[in-house]
């Protein structure tokens, strides 16, 4: 709109490079950095994967929820160095606030549930597929943009809010034909690590920034990072005892470590048992090293891996009982996990798992033959409509044979012909294309002939 400066500057932009060269400078068809578009074959296996991820949510109980794509900068500000947070898609809107697209879905939920307190009705089980951003300065060609199924649980302290999630994420895999051959979920708890760090007097505040630095020793060497664990006071005894910790083999391990009045080590075997329960014990594997990058996890994390190890963790998630205390509310025990598309599409096409997606089927084609009868095809398209038959509408002036091949194309059933002398008898030609059959048909039972040949 040309209304603001912004847009009287961009239309004289625009005009001075038409002045130069006579012709409209054309446009960069390209979306932006970062960003996907998603065509009409892209959104099958888009709604494909989403539709399994709304079923498997459904299949547990859980309801939708959405939140602004758009929320105020200070959800997000947080001390602990993650990459999330460093690489928030921020700016200043022309009210002068301090918004950004959002990185996460967690810090809404907690706003929206903060917002409503005490007068919610818990346990909270509610999922959401939002589109979640991040800006990276020397864009190493990544996304700058993905949907991120989240499954979160509220009110509930016990592990059986954990067993619950991953039953879910086990659904899902299960679903779309992946096993505990290709995937599993390595499961840990930072528990364990508060209790090591709390028993070697680090102090309570210096935990989550100390979990950020040890995510990112999947990445990176424990010395290129060193200097940052001793800016948080960790002495080198203290690190020390930390790595030992990361590398404990199993839970009998992790019991010699905490000692068995271990409130960590009771939850992880009490979750083990529950997923035997469940029928999924063989997809989980404890594995001391595995926190996760988000600051505000308190208890058990997990995260979903290939097995072939060739690929950036599936999904991730864990408790985070202390989130609404940091946004200065009442705490509330809250579990949950973020399922991101990108990954996940990989693993399926690697593994040759996702169907073809043909194109979207409609019932009918409605012909007119001529533009003579092109009310009464409208009103034909009407009718069948009406009875829940999708049908096409051929627009414009067109041969039969292109009809005929358009109706190919579109993988419709019938051909519904309108002619000008049979409309006049209230009458139009059905063409059933896989039998080739042809009939005349009332316009008044159309709909019911073609349910007919559909159910058949
Ligand atoms: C593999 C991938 O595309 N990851 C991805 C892509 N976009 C994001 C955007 C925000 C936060 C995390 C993101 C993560």
């Amino acid at each position: 709109m040309s209304g603001t400066s912004q847009g009287r500057a961009s239309a004289a932009v625009a005009q001075s490079k038409e002045k130069s060269t006579g012709k409209k400078e054309k446009l960069d068809l390209k979306p932006p950095k970062g960003t996907r578009d998603f065509y009409p074959e892209d959104m099958r296996m888009r709604n494909w994967l989403f539709g399994h991820w709304k079923d498997v949510a459904r299949l547990h109980g859980f309801e939708e929820y959405d939140a602004p794509v758009l929320e105020s900068e200070e959800l997000y500000i947080r001390k602990a160095g993650e990459e999330v947070t460093q690489q928030l898609y921020n700016f200043e809107d022309k009210g002068e606030r301090r918004v950004s697209l959002r990185p996460e879905m967690t810090p809404s939920l907690a706003r929206m549930v903060m917002a409503r307190g005490k007068s919610l009705t818990l346990p909270v089980k509610w999922f959401s597929i939002p589109q979640c951003w991040r800006y990276e300065r020397m864009t190493r060609g990544r996304r700058r943009e993905h949907y991120q199924w989240n499954m979160d649980i509220w009110g509930v302290p016990g592990i059986e809010a954990e067993a619950e999630l991953l039953s879910a994420i086990v659904t899902f895999f299960k679903r779309v034909g992946i096993t505990s051959q290709d995937v599993g979920i390595k499961v840990n708890s930072r528990a364990v690590l508060s209790e090591v760090l709390t028993a070697m007097g680090v102090p309570a505040d210096k935990f989550a920034a100390t979990c950020v630095l040890v995510d990112k020793l999947e990445k990176v060497k424990l010395d290129d990072i060193r200097g940052e664990m001793q800016e948080l006071g960790l002495t080198d005894e203290i690190i020390t005892k930390l790595v030992a910790t990361l590398s404990i083999k199993d839970l009998d391990a992790l019991e010699q470590t905490l000692g068995n009045g271990s409130k960590a080590l009771a939850q992880l075997k009490q979750l083990m048992e529950y997923a035997e329960a469940y029928g999924f014990r063989d997809w989980l594997i404890f594995d001391a090293s595995v926190v996760r990058g988000l600051a505000y996890y308190t208890g058990v994390v997990f995260e979903g891996f290939d097995r072939k190890g060739e690929l950036r963790a599936i999904c991730g998630g864990g408790r985070y009982d202390e989130l609404l205390a940091t946004f200065g509310g009442e705490p509330l025990p809250a579990v949950g996990f973020g399922f991101g598309d990108a990954v996940i599409a990989e693993l399926l096409k690697d593994r040759n798992l996702l169907p073809n997606f043909d194109n979207n089927k409609v019932d009918v084609v409605v012909f007119p033959l001529s533009p003579s009868v092109y009310a009464s095809a409208a009103a034909v398209s009407g009718v069948v409509r009406s009875k829940s038959i999708s049908s096409d509408l051929v627009l414009e002036d067109k041969k039969m044979k292109w009809a005929f091949k358009h109706a190919e194309r579109l993988g419709a059933s019938h051909l519904v012909i309108i002619g000008e002398d049979e409309i006049a008898k209230g009458i139009v030609q059905v063409k059933n294309l896989a039998k080739g059959e042809q009939v005349e048909v009332e316009v008044s039972k159309v709909s019911d002939f073609i349910a007919e040949q559909l159910a058949s």
